[in-house]
């Protein structure tokens, strides 16, 4: 087969307006100098920067990573809403620990966080649930999520009976959908600029601090 690797590498990457990142004069949250990030890339236009890549461990110590939404950002970590019986609802269960990435093209931005993955109260994931429109809320009722469709009718069939359920009754939730937060022991902000000099800042918690270190890159 012909190599791709020249097709590969010509495709633009960490591309835009770059900028410098002065690493003495940031924020002293990962959380703070995360969200100024964001609103930036929303303010350059990043599409859908709220993506993020998931990863978790499958019993067998193997990684597994998926695309989820973040919902929110504060001292309780990185939010996201994830059926509890899916696959990555059962491993955060068994190993309650996660890696989120991003990247936000345009900006030659990534952020990588690593820590310990909570399920909060019960609450929190009705309210996301409840927040959503009708039909995603039937999705998610009918979710055997990640398990194999023999036939794709069956999912018609599945939704439209949830759909049916919720419009005799608005109020049913769903006893799995739950909201996550990850809470980070590492978060490291990297930046390219236009020479290319990728700058490297790692947050460690350290108690109820954070200490910056610089990272080769
Ligand atoms: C852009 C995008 C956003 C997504 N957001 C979520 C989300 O917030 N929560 C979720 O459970 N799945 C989300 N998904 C679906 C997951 O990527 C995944 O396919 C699904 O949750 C099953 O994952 P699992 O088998 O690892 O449990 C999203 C997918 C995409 C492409």
């Amino acid at each position: 087969m012909e190599s791709r690797i020249p097709y590969f590498k010509s495709l633009p990457v960490l591309t835009g307006a770059l900028s410098d990142f002065d690493t003495q004069a940031v924020p002293a949250t990962p959380q703070d100098l995360f969200l100024q990030w964001f609103t930036d890339a929303v303010a350059r236009g990043v599409n859908e920067p709220q993506v993020t890549t998931l990863s978790t461990v499958d019993p067998d110590g193997a990684p597994d990573a998926r695309s989820v939404m973040l919902l929110d950002v504060n001292v309780d970590g990185w939010h996201f809403a994830a059926n509890a019986i899916s696959p990555k609802g059962r491993q955060l269960a068994r190993q309650p620990q996660a890696a989120m990435t991003f990247y936000w093209p345009g900006t030659a931005r990534q952020v990588r966080l690593r820590g310990e993955v909570r399920a909060l109260p019960r609450e929190a994931g009705l309210t996301d649930f409840r927040s959503r429109p009708e039909k995603s809320r039937a999705a998610i009722l009918a979710a055997r999520q990640s398990e194999v469709l023999e036939q794709p009718a069956d999912l018609d069939v599945a939704q439209a009976a949830q759909l049916a359920r919720l419009q005799q009754d608005p109020a049913l939730s769903s006893e799995h959908w739950t909201m996550y937060a990850l809470r980070p022991l590492d978060v490291e902000f990297w930046q390219s600029n236009a020479v290319r000099r990728f700058t490297r800042l790692r947050y460690r918690q350290q108690g109820q601090q954070w200490t910056r270190q610089r990272l080769w890159p």
